[in-house]
């Protein structure tokens, strides 16, 4: 039987969901497989330099270590990928921050990003994409593309629920479908694998509202939907049909030219908010083609993974790609990139996306003036051209430095 292995730092308090954040948080962190021992202790040493640098010592972080992934199995037990406590932690705080987590493709454990993420009912998955100036781009303007995008968090494929071709389970699925459903469109029923698409009006109702409700706080120009409706249309169709609904019903918007887009003016600065919709496949070509046409995006969870990558690389690429998993009582803040297991341990990799999720967790704190730094000290960094391998290879007269070089070079320049 485990014990519990989370040391919780002295002098440190909890944050509590609707009370003002103490000055000297206790903040739960996993570091996170493959890269997340590189990138992780230069993301802490970085935010705690923004925020004794913005505060001279009245705020503070506790960092706290809970353990998720490869270590957790170490920590343990052979078969512990997620412990009670960690899940108990991250809920007591309220507040964490994650590295990546590895997911076996085909066989193996399901992802632990996605448990956590379902767990908390972390509905909303918000990636910002923005250019920093100086990054290197396949773009010419990469300066148009700046979006935010919501991403549903909790159902779509990623609930899990598929069956493994011939299996017990996959046979009478088939059988239920063939004989119960009148299915007959499965054109290998002996080999198939099987998977299933829940999505629904309370799910998507809830992160669409939380994207509009950005763009109303943010004075944005539009949402937009993204969804594969014309061949989906039960699930994604759905999607799209209850975004408008929300739009008109919770935010009087009206119809454009008969619809389906519609428009409304915003509460806050009396501007048009447009929402309007895109067919997932022709999207990808139009924020290529078009990027400065769009600004906050809500869509679900499959879409949503594919063009979180997409977008970012319009600006520099997953180095750089922060984001943030929020609930109504909880944020959990993890970049959008993976382990990339080739370079872990190199300290090789760019830091930035973690420190730039973490720049998303001083602003949730309303720690403005330290996040304020964090953003000074990534732009000075990137215009001196002291930048990672990934950047590096790509740029001209590049200095190429380390993971951790590149933080301290982050600090030098707050
Ligand atoms: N939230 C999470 O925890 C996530 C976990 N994963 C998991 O991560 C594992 C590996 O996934 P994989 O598909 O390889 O995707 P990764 O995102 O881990 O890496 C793909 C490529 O992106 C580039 N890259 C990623 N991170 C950085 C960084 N910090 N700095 C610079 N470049 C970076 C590298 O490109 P290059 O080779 O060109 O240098 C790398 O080879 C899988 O198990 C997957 O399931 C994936 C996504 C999210
Ligand atoms: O959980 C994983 O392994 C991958 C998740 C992912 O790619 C994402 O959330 O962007
Ligand atoms: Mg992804």
């Amino acid at each position: 039987m485990s014990t519990s292995k989370i040391k919780v730092p002295a002098g440190g308090q909890k944050i509590v969901p609707g009370q003002a954040v103490p000055d000297q948080p206790i903040i739960p962190f996993i570091e996170g497989d493959g890269i997340g021992v590189d990138i992780t202790p230069v993301m802490i040493k970085v935010i705690d330099a923004a925020v004794a640098k913005a505060y001279g010592g009245k705020k503070k972080i506790h960092w706290m270590e809970v353990y998720a992934g490869e270590k957790s199995t170490q920590l343990y037990g052979p078969d512990e990928w997620l412990p009670k406590e960690t899940f108990d932690a991250l809920k007591e705080y309220s507040v964490s921050i994650k590295g990546p987590m590895t997911t076996p493709v085909g066989g193996g454990i399901r992802s632990l990003n996605v448990a956590l993420r379902q767990e908390l009912d972390l509905y909303q998955c918000v990636r910002p994409v923005r250019y920093f100036k100086g990054v290197p781009s396949p773009l010419k303007n990469p300066e148009l593309t700046d979006m935010v995008i919501y991403r549903e968090n909790t159902e779509d494929i990623y609930a899990g629920i598929e069956w493994a071709s011939g299996s017990e389970q996959v046979k009478k699925v088939i059988a239920f479908l063939q004989n119960e459903m009148g299915v007959k469109k499965i054109r290998f029923p002996e080999t198939s694998g099987i998977g299933i698409k829940p999505v629904s009006v309370e799910g998507t109702t809830r992160l669409v509202r939380a994207a509009i409700r950005y763009a109303i706080d943010n004075d944005r120009k539009s949402v937009t939907l993204v969804h594969k409706g014309n061949i989906m249309k039960f699930t994604e169709g759905l999607f799209r049909d209850t975004g408008y609904k929300v739009a008109q019903d919770e935010f009087g918007a009206q119809p454009i030219d008969g619809g389906p887009w519609c428009k409304f003016k915003n509460p806050k600065t009396g501007r048009e908010i447009v929402i309007k919709d895109a067919i997932a496949d022709a999207f990808l070509q139009q924020i290529l083609l078009r990027p400065a046409e769009y600004d906050v995006i809500a869509t679900t969870n499959l879409n949503g993974d594919y063009i979180s990558d997409a977008l970012a690389a319009q600006v520099g690429g997953i180095g750089i790609a922060p984001g943030a998993n929020i609930s109504d009582q909880y944020a959990c803040f993890e970049a959008t990139h993976g382990t990339a297991p080739k370079y872990a341990g190199l300290d090789k990799v760019n830091p930035g996306s973690l420190i730039l999720s973490a720049e998303m967790m001083l602003r949730h704190l309303d720690w403005k003036e330290a996040a304020d730094l964090v953003i000074k000290g990534m732009e000075a960094a990137i215009g001196d051209k002291v930048v990672t391998y990934d950047f590096a290879r790509l740029m001209e007269g590049a200095q190429e430095v380390s993971c951790s070089a590149f933080g301290d070079a982050m600090i030098a320049r707050m």
